[in-house]
């Protein structure tokens, strides 16, 4: 068959296709239809008995019954109402652009190929009988990115199956018409890839599954491994490739796994929106979302901390050797020896109030701990003394239920209040009216003292941050002296406010202290920019969600916060810290997202940037302008970004510091569309935009501006990876702009730039 011959039959068949999805569209409609109006139906009624008086006590009865039953009713007819809008939107999805590529296999002994196409969702036909699309994530589907032609394999329920590979096709099919297609031997084929990555920045991240690469679908695919480890260069789909895995492991775990059993820790708050239409546009639903700062701060409730980004502000040179140490294993293993070893005299109990006097006092606390056997772990001893506790609160409630100042209170009760405290009971229940207003009163006083059961149950009898303290007090570290940290630490605490270099050893004390703080729900942890935790955030971490498996995904040279590192010795440490027994390490070296010529700059200012490959895609050589004084450095940025705006929709002027990012914005903001981000920042708008790059990591823009690439600014190999993460947002464009002469990492490459 010619060429044109075969486009016009799969131009056809695509043609059969969106008419198969047209029908189901309409069905699909007027099912969502029937199914809005019966869910509409079911809650007027339902708020119809929900609005019956409930103080008429022998009603109230009847009508909880049938509140509890029409609730349920409720839930199950928007459940319905939610699946089939979601059946819609998949085949409003496949309309357009039904599917993007094509296998054909032959299994052994089969005289007939059989052509399979693979899209973002599966569809069958109208009649219920033919896969007309297969899901990218289906077994099968596996072989359209993994494969060569030729014998290959893929898994099934009974075991791997061979099978040949005969064809391997790839469209592009805009509006239902196809506007490229051609045949590939090997991986998802450039061509594709250049049209992807040659487009002008969306402000949303997009997803990738017409073009996943082999090295990227092994991530994607990974569902044995406990800690996978992604370790890559800037650009090269590390994020991109595990929003893919997520949606794959959804799919694949359809009956076990819901995203909310899924966190995501992210490095800031823009790049959560950025990458927040990624699973959407796969049919899935968002997984949880967190920075680091958000998660501290509700884990350090009634405490402000400090973030990462105000500790790097704050720094000035390198971290000090006490930080360096509240960031290794070694500050986890003595938070762990020394919680072992501490007994009833050296635990920091505080008493209990209620209304400002004690309830219990500090001393019946240490007493009621003292009596646990010697060789429980502190943390059952701490659970046995809770329960103890709360026992004795239930006796005090007795005694507090017939006490005068209770039954005086009970008096006081408006009508409503009081009605509430009969719970399931009715007045004429009692037998005597001295058991009614002992019953009221256990309820009230209930009510009252639950302050204190609060207390006990969140173990507020523990001062953990000063127990913290003592545990710092004891450290014997040669060559450490902690006597400034520890003062530091004490003017903190009584600001409220929580350094960020202890955060993790101090949360980690607290939970093996109490036993507390774990989460066995959750199925999958996925940290992004694995390079900006310390290692003792990556213990914690794993030791609060003892169950999940752990994708940990960075590049240790976009290193911001500390030097550069070998990936070597990055991943050696964490593996041995995260103690997994599975790892897989998967390494990405084709970088994506700039030209080539960004990316061979970039990778100049690495002592490691040999190893990135980058992807064929050319423009003009990075810019570099140097000037004399203030005044022509502005006039020069000023130009720049004008010149740059005229041709792109987003570009990035990217500081080192916020106060950098504070200047550069009084430079511009006379420009049209120009904007300050700050780290409360939630959206990523298009225009101009001013941020420290902290602000910006994980993000890209059309085109970058470096501000002030100078050797002031970056003096040495210290900066040489903050240098190169400012550089490596660029797609299309990078300009560095310094005042006085250029920094030395740049300048020693003057090949690769275009210098004016
Ligand atoms: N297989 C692919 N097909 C199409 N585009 C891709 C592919 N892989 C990566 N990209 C694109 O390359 C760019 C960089 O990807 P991504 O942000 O996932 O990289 P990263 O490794 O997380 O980067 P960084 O560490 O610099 O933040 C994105 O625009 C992404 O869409």
């Amino acid at each position: 068959m010619t060429e044109n011959n075969e486009r016009q039959q799969e131009q056809k068949r695509v043609d059969f296709v969106i008419e198969q999805i047209d029908d189901q569209i309409n069905e699909a409609k007027a099912a969502v239809e029937t199914a809005h109006n019966e869910t509409r139906a079911v809650e007027k009624n339902y708020s119809a008995n929900a609005s019956v008086n409930l103080y008429e006590i022998d009603d109230a009865m009847d009508t909880n019954v049938q509140i509890q039953q029409q609730r349920q009713l409720v839930a199950r007819t928007v459940e319905n109402e939610t699946i089939l809008k979601r059946q819609l939107t998949t085949l409003q999805e496949l309309q357009g652009s039904p599917y993007f590529g094509r296998i054909d296999i032959k299994d052994d002994g089969d005289f007939e190929t059989e052509s399979l196409y693979i899209g973002v969702a599966s569809l069958m036909d109208n009649d219920q009988t033919d896969f007309l699309i297969y899901d990218w994530r289906a077994p099968i589907s596996g072989i359209y990115y993994n494969g060569s032609l030729g014998k290959v394999e893929y898994p099934t329920p009974n075991g791997p199956q061979k099978t040949e590979l005969t064809k391997k096709r790839q469209f592009t099919i805009n509006d239902g018409k196809i506007t490229n297609m051609f045949d590939t031997n090997d991986t998802v084929g450039d061509e594709m890839l250049q049209a992807a990555l040659g487009s002008q920045n969306d402000q949303l991240m997009q997803n990738i599954v017409a073009t996943i690469q082999k090295e990227q679908n092994d991530i994607i695919r990974d569902t044995t491994s406990d800690l996978l480890l992604v370790h890559g260069a800037a650009g090269s789909g590390k994020t991109s490739a595990i929003l893919q895995r997520i949606a794959y492991l959804l799919y694949h775990s359809r009956a076990s796994l819901n995203a909310d059993q899924i966190v995501l820790f992210s490095p800031n708050r823009l790049f959560s929106h950025y990458i927040s239409e990624v699973l959407p546009s796969l049919g899935e639903r968002n997984m949880r979302q967190v920075t680091f700062a958000e998660f501290l701060t509700r884990r350090f409730e009634g405490l402000t901390v400090e973030t990462l980004f105000e500790q790097y502000e704050a720094q000035h040179g390198t971290p000090s050797a006490v930080q360096k140490y509240l960031e290794s294993p070694q500050v986890m293993q003595q938070v762990e020896a020394y919680t072992a070893q501490l007994t009833a005299e050296n635990i920091e109990f505080i008493e209990i109030q209620f209304e400002g006097q004690p309830f219990f006092h500090e001393s019946h606390i240490r007493q009621t701990f003292a009596t646990n056997p010697e060789n429980m772990s502190i943390a059952d001893k701490i659970l046995a003394t809770k329960n103890a506790l709360i026992k004795e609160l239930k006796l005090r409630i007795k005694e507090a239920a017939t006490a005068t100042w209770i039954q005086d209170e009970l008096e006081q009760l408006p009508t409503d209040q009081l009605h509430d405290l009969y719970g399931d009971r009715q007045s004429d229940d009692f037998d005597s009216e001295d058991e009614q207003l002992e019953y009221l009163g256990k309820r009230w006083a209930t009510n009252r003292l639950r302050v204190v059961y609060d207390a006990i149950y969140n173990n507020h009898f523990i001062d953990s941050y000063s127990q913290y303290r003592e545990f710092l007090d004891q450290l014997n570290v040669a060559g450490i002296d902690f006597s400034q940290a520890i003062s530091d630490y004490d003017h903190a605490i009584e600001f409220h406010q929580m350094p960020f270099e202890h955060c993790a050893p101090a949360l980690y004390l607290r939970d093996l202290i109490t036993g507390s703080g774990q989460n066995r729900q959750l199925e999958y942890v996925f940290i992004d920019e694995m390079q900006d935790y310390s290692v003792a955030a990556l213990i914690y971490l794993k030791h609060i969600f003892p169950k999940a498996k752990f994708t940990v995904l960075g590049d240790s040279e976009q290193a911001l916060y500390s030097d550069i590192e070998e990936p070597e010795v990055l991943l050696s440490r964490l593996s041995q810290s995260l103690n997994a027994k599975r790892t897989n390490l998967i390494s990405l070296n084709r970088s994506y997202r700039s030209t080539t010529e960004i990316t061979n700059f970039a990778k100049s200012m690495l002592p490691d940037g040999e190893k990135i490959i980058p992807f064929s895609r050319h423009g003009e050589l990075p810019k570099a302008i140097e000037t004399r004084d203030e005044v022509a450095f502005n006039q020069q940025l000023s130009q720049e970004v004008s010149r740059l705006a005229g041709k792109y929709d987003t570009i990035a002027i990217l500081t080192r510091t916020m106060d950098q990012a504070n200047q550069a914005y009084r430079q511009l903001r006379h420009l049209q569309g120009t904007k300050l981000l700050t780290a409360n920042d939630r959206v990523l708008p298009t225009g101009i935009l001013v941020m420290p790059i902290y602000l910006a990591k994980g993000l890209e823009f059309d085109a970058v501006i470096a501000y002030d690439a100078s050797k002031n600014n970056y003096p040495n190999a210290h900066t040489a990876g903050i240098l190169y993460t400012i550089s490596s947002r660029a797609m299309h464009e990078l300009t560095l702009i310094s005042l006085g002469s250029l920094s030395p990492i740049v300048a020693n490459h003057r090949s690769l730039i275009s210098e004016q």
